[in-house]
């Protein structure tokens, strides 16, 4: 399966060490992002009549360089303006500004505020502008020289193409360091970086093209995983991220497969959600739709006595029970949560006890959150255990609030596996998922749309199919549970809804194109 990586700038550094050490040189390595750059800069702009390259201190201005002299061997008219002196560079950084200089490239300098009015002046007759002043070394808010250069490329109305990550983004957060450039589009170089995705760093990448390949193997990026790990193994289980990728098409395929045709209900799982309460009887049958839409063969609610004549009659596909019942003992996952209120925790440390599959949600996180009895019993469970916070439910979770669960989701989400040991599913835009071994996948698609009441209650639904019919079909627990969120995002970013209960049908729709295998869903 084609696995799309997320690294930390310390990853991306590690790796690269990694790969120099076992025989590619670091002057090959900024040649081929070079070559990479030039090649995808000419594919996604006509108009190529002059191109710009700002250039800074670092390995991203060399990689400006690089590209500069790859772009005259098509014979393009190519400026770069060095925010640094030329001769204060070093290493292959020196070799690839030399070589560009050789290969018929105006090279100009720019180091003082004082340049600024000729910084616009070059920019004023470019026809493409390469951001390669910051990379992945940015370390701290752009100011002075680069913070006005910064604006005045964002002023300058021509379509900028960003070298690895937007100048001014910082590379593991996606905030904002000062200033930034608002690129059109940005060329990864080796692996994306949570800065393409998180904050305001996903807005500030423009078009996300593919990743440059320059040779860093799979084998070298895994290894970064381990070495950049700074937890003391004898003291502390680790916490840090094990492994980060990006959910894709193929996680979809892989979790819905074509159904076998002699298939009946009881072979895709029966998901019991537990739910409802006065005034919030809509909940679990929105969760209940859910799991059909996400392919359960059968789904039923069981909800207080009080509230259960209001949903038995109020729909015709879920079935329903009263608390007394005790035929939920057969169900092959359970969801416990929607719209269920705070009085029912006893019932929850029940569900907690059992050996079900179990997906904890909405109210029932809430009363995890106010009792320590109840998680622990979360945090010690064995049984396959998901939970599905949005960052209000996080921050209770983590006694923390909303803006410092938002402003670090990636950590957010690991303390959270820490705390409850289980998996998790941190709702919101970019949807993060993690393993309790905390390999974290996160969801690129989605929507506005799905910020919605009752939404959630949907996705619940769905990843209590996913778990009731884990059995059989080869994809892994990770797939199947972050390409349910990813289902739910491709159907909320689809036209043509706006309550809940369309949603699931429309998940449905997105499900079985899927299923049929007509490649359909993009
Ligand atoms: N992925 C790879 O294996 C390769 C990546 N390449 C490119 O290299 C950059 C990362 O290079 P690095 O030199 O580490 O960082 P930068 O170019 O971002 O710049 C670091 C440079 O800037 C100074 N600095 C940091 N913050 C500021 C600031 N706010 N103001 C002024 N100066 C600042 C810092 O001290 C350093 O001197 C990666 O993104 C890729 O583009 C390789 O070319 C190929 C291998
Ligand atoms: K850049």
């Amino acid at each position: 399966m084609g696995i799309t990586r997320i690294l930390t700038a310390a990853q991306m550094r590690k790796a690269d060490e990694i790969t120099i050490a076992s025989g590619l040189s670091a002057f090959d390595l900024m040649d081929r992002a070079g070559r990479i750059v030039a090649n995808s800069a000419l594919k996604c702009v006509p108009d190529y009549s002059r191109i710009v390259v700002i250039a800074g201190p670092g390995n991203n201005g060399g990689d400006g360089f690089a590209a500069a002299c790859h772009l005259r061997k098509y014979r393009i008219p190519v400026t770069v303006v060095s925010l640094v002196p030329v001769d204060s560079l070093s290493g292959e950084l020196k070799k690839h500004a030399n070589l560009a200089v050789k290969a018929g490239v105006k090279v100009r300098e720019a180091t003082s505020l004082g340049a600024i009015g000729e910084v616009e002046r070059w920019l004023s007759r470019s026809s493409i502008v390469i951001d390669a002043i910051f990379g992945t070394g940015l370390c701290r808010g752009l100011g002075g020289l680069m913070a006005e250069v910064v604006a005045k490329i964002n002023a300058c109305d021509r379509p900028v193409f960003s070298i690895d990550i937007a100048s001014g983004i910082c590379s593991d957060s996606g905030v904002i360091l000062g200033v930034a450039v608002k690129a059109d589009m940005t060329l990864p170089i080796a692996a994306t970086k949570w800065g393409h995705w998180l904050a305001e760093g996903r807005d500030y990448t423009g078009r996300l093209l593919d990743v440059a390949d320059i040779g860093i193997s799979d084998d070298a990026i895994e290894a970064s995983w381990r070495e950049t790990c700074d937890c003391d193994d004898e003291q502390e289980r680790c916490f840090c991220v094990n492994s980060a990728s990006l959910i894709n098409d193929e996680y979809l395929k892989a979790a819905w497969p074509p159904r076998p045709r002699l298939s009946h209900k009881g072979y895709f799982g029966h998901v019991w959600v537990f739910g409802g309460s006065v005034g919030f009887t809509g909940a679990p049958q929105l969760a209940g739709l859910g799991a059909y839409a996400a392919g359960a063969g059968l789904a039923s609610i069981i909800c207080p006595d009080e509230v259960w004549p209001i949903i038995a009659s109020a729909n015709l596909e879920v079935m329903t029970h009263p608390e007394s019942s005790s035929a939920w003992q057969k169900a092959d996952a359970i969801v416990a949560g929607p719209g269920w209120g705070l009085e029912r925790g006893e019932l929850l440390s029940r569900l907690l006890d059992t050996e079900k599959p179990l997906v904890v949600d909405a109210d029932a996180l809430n009363m995890v959150a106010a009792n320590p009895a109840l998680q622990s019993k979360l945090a010690n469970r064995t049984a396959l255990t998901v939970i599905t916070p949005h960052p209000g439910e996080a921050a209770r979770l983590l006694e923390s609030d909303i803006g410092t669960v938002q402003d670090d989701r990636k950590q957010a989400v690991l303390d959270l596996v820490r705390r409850y040991r289980c998996w998790v599913v941190l709702k919101g835009s970019e949807t993060l998922v993690a393993s309790p071994d905390r390999d974290i996948y996160l969801n690129p698609f989605g929507s506005p749309q799905l910020a919605i009441a009752g939404s959630g209650d949907v996705l619940a639904g769905m990843i209590g199919a996913q778990l009731s019919r884990q059995k059989g079909d080869g994809a892994t627990l990770g797939e199947l549970i972050s390409s349910t969120v990813a289902l739910h995002a491709k159907a909320g970013a689809r036209e043509g809804w706006y309550l809940p209960g369309e949603l699931a049908k429309l998940v449905s729709e997105v499900r079985q194109n899927l299923e049929r295998g007509d490649g359909k869903e993009k």
